[in-house]
């Protein structure tokens, strides 16, 4: 049995009601999902030609709790069947933002892709958010690994 803590409220609003009747809330599709599925809120099919980006409307706004994110992530299935994800990985959906929640997605595969109205084309992950105290130093303490990065360490 899959257990999981309190789940936090999140506020979430269609923004034209009467438009968007037809279409499903994001959901978690299976228990222990971590992220609900957004639907495309497009009118009819939206080809997306191999190598094009677009900015999927999803008729939605919400009002992420504040220490929150809402996080944009791609599908795998798309992803590894289609080339499909997004150009901004992941997307961020700010506490204080109101707009419409959009989806950047890319066609990164070789075929012309069908954007169908009802389509669950990303998956939103809440996430707790730490806000910095920026504290300006002269020096910083010293590491093992000091600046070596990007690989430094091989690869085997
Ligand atoms: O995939 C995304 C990414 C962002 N947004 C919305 C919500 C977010 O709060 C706002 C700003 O996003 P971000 O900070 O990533 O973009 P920016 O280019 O820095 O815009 P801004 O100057 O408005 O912050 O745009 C989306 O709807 N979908
Ligand atoms: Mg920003």
């Amino acid at each position: 049995m899959h257990s999981s803590p309190a789940a936090v409220a999140v506020a979430i609003r269609w923004l034209e009601p009467e438009r968007t009747a037809d279409l499903a809330l994001p959901s978690y599709e299976t228990a222990g999902s971590a992220g609900m599925d957004v639907c495309a809120a497009v009118d009819g099919d939206q080809l997306l030609q191999p190598g094009q980006r677009a900015l999927v409307p999803t008729g939605l706004a919400v009002a992420v709790p504040g220490g929150y994110e809402l996080q944009v992530r791609p599908r795998s299935g798309l992803a590894i069947r289609h080339g499909i994800t997004l150009i901004n990985s992941p997307g961020t959906i700010d506490a204080d933002y109101r707009g419409e929640v959009k989806i950047a997605l890319i066609n990164l595969g070789h075929e012309v892709f069908r954007i169908q109205r009802g389509d669950r084309i990303a998956q939103l992950v809440l996430a707790p958010v730490a806000t910095a105290r920026l504290m300006l130093r002269d020096r910083l303490d010293e590491t093992e690994r000091g600046d070596g990065g990007f690989g430094h360490t091989g690869v085997r």
